[in-house]
C-alpha cells in the first residue's frame, strides 16, 4: 500500500510502516496529483479534503485526520465515494485544557486575580469543554456550560443559553467545532451582538475554531474600548492571520492549543487504529512503546506550598504559554504572519501533558494534594 501522510503528524513511519510506502508531504501543498496511486491518506486539519482533492483519489480507500475537529472534510462526499474515514476525538483535548488553564494563569498573575473567585463559561462542553469544567470544579471554580446539543439530547435544565452566560460570567471559553449551518451552526456565534454584550473585564478565550467569532467585530470593540482579557488560539483565515487583531489581544499563539507530544502522538495511534480496523488486520503497534519519557518526570514540594504557589509552579515547569507567545512573535516578525504561523507549527518544541508530571508532597494540608490531582497533575504523598 502507499500511504500519503502530512509533514506535521508524529510516529507515521513507526505505525504505518508496517503496511507499505510512508509519503510525507506539507499539509498545505497536498494536491489531486500528490494523491494519486495512494491507498490511505492521513492529513491535520490544514487540508481541506474535498472534490478537488479526491479528483486525485484513483486508489484510495481510507482517510484519516490525526485531529479533533472535522471541518476540514467532505465526509459525506467520502461515504458517497466508499472511502473510509476517522478522526482521533478527544486525543489532544488534555493539551487544550492545560493550554487553557495556562492562559488563566498568566492573566490571573499579572491581573491580581484568584480563579476561585471568578465565574466561567464553558461554551461546547465535549471533549476539552468537560474536561475544563472538571478540572475547574475540582479547583471550586463556579462554571456555566452552554451547549445546546447535549441540553437537548440529555434534558440537561442546568446548561444556559449563551446570551445568558454572556451576561453571567467573568471568563469565557469557546471549545465548539465549526459547524457551517443547521439548527445549531457556530460560524460566528460570537457575532456582533454578543461581542458587544461582553462586560468589561470579561476574559474571552478562543481555542475551538477562528470562524466561531467575528475577528473583524472583537477587532473593532478592542480599538474602540481595551476594556477586555482575549486569549485567540484560532483566527479566522489562517494562516493569514488579521495583524491589527494579533497586535490587540493579550494572548496570541498559533493554533497550538492541541500540539502536546501525547495528544499528538495519540492522534497518531487513533487514526493508526482506526486504518487496521478498516482494512481487517490486527492493530500490533501501541504508542507506549513509541512515546518518548518526559523531560521532567517528577516535581517534589518539600515543604507545605500555598495550593495556588504549588499549581503555578508545577504549571510553569510543565507548560507555560508565555514560551508560545513570545516565540510565535519572533517567527511572525521574522517570516510575516502567514509563513510564521506555519513555520513555528511545524518546528514546535516538546511540550507535555500536566498529567505527565508527578507531584510529590512531603506535606498535605489546606487541600493541596486535592488542587494539584484537580488540575490534572498526578500527586504522589511523600514521607
Ligand atoms: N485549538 C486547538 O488546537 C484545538 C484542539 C482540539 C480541538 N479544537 C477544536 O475544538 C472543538 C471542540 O473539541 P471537542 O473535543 O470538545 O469536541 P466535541 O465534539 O467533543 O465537543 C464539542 C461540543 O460542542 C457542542 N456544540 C455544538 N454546537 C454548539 C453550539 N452551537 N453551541 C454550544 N455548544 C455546541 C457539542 O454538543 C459538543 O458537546 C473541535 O471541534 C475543534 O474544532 C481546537
Ligand atoms: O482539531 C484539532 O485536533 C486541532 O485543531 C488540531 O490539533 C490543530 O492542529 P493542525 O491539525 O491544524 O495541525
Amino acid at each position: 500500500m502507499r500511504i500519503l501522510v502530512d509533514e506535521n503528524i508524529p510516529l507515521a513511519e513507526e505505525f504505518f510502516g508496517e503496511l507499505g510506502e510512508v509519503t510525507r508531504q506539507p499539509g498545505r501543498e497536498m494536491t489531486a496529483a500528490s494523491l494519486r496511486g495512494h491507498d490511505i491518506l492521513v492529513v491535520r486539519s490544514i487540508t481541506p479534503v474535498n472534490a478537488a482533492l479526491l479528483e486525485g483519489a484513483d486508489k484510495l480507500k481510507f482517510v484519516g485526520t490525526c485531529t479533533i475537529g472535522t471541518d476540514h472534510i467532505d465526509t459525506g462526499l467520502l461515504t458517497e465515494r466508499g472511502i473510509g474515514f476517522a478522526s482521533a476525538p478527544g486525543s489532544n483535548a488534555e493539551s487544550v485544557v492545560d493550554y487553557v488553564l495556562s492562559s488563566l494563569l498568566l492573566l490571573s498573575e499579572e491581573d491580581g486575580f484568584s480563579l476561585s473567585g471568578k465565574t466561567v463559561g464553558i461554551v461546547g462542553a465535549g471533549n476539552v469543554g468537560g474536561r475544563l469544567a472538571t478540572r475547574l470544579d475540582n479547583l471550586d471554580v463556579d462554571c456555566l456550560i452552554c451547549d445546546p446539543p447535549r441540553a437537548e439530547a440529555e434534558n440537561r435544565e442546568d446548561f444556559l443559553d449563551l446570551d445568558t452566560l454572556i451576561d453571567r460570567a467573568d471568563i469565557i471559553c469557546l471549545h465548539t467545532p465549526l459547524v457551517a449551518d443547521g439548527e445549531h451552526a457556530t460560524h460566528h456565534l460570537m457575532n456582533r451582538q454578543r461581542i458587544d454584550a461582553l462586560k468589561p473585564g470579561t476574559v474571552l478565550i478562543n481555542a475551538g475554531r477562528g470562524d466561531c467569532l467575528d475577528g473583524d467585530t472583537l477587532r473593532e470593540r478592542l480599538e474602540r474600548q481595551a476594556d477586555l482579557r482575549t486569549v485567540l488560539d484560532v483566527w479566522e483565515h489562517e494562516p493569514g492571520v488579521d495583524e491589527a487583531l494579533f497586535e490587540l489581544v493579550d494572548i496570541g499563539t498559533p493554533h497550538i492549543a492541541g500540539y502536546s507530544v501525547d495528544g499528538k502522538m495519540l492522534g497518531t495511534e487513533m487514526i493508526y487504529q482506526a486504518a487496521m480496523r478498516h482494512f481487517g488486520l490486527p492493530a500490533r503497534k501501541k504508542l507506549g512503546q513509541l512515546k518518548p519519557d518526559p523531560w521532567l518526570r517528577k516535581i517534589v514540594l518539600h515543604s507545605w506550598t500555598p495550593p495556588l504557589e504549588a499549581l503555578s509552579l508545577c504549571a510553569r515547569a510543565c507548560y507555560d504559554v508565555r514560551r508560545d507567545m513570545l516565540a510565535f512573535d519572533r517567527y511572525r516578525r521574522r517570516l510575516g504572519m502567514a509563513a510564521g504561523f506555519d513555520a513555528y507549527r511545524r518546528e514546535y518544541p516538546s511540550r507535555r501533558e500536566f498529567q505527565t508530571l508527578r507531584v510529590e508532597l512531603k506535606k498535605n494540608k489546606g487541600g493541596l494534594r486535592d488542587a494539584m490531582e484537580g488540575f490534572g497533575f498526578s500527586v504522589k504523598l511523600g514521607k
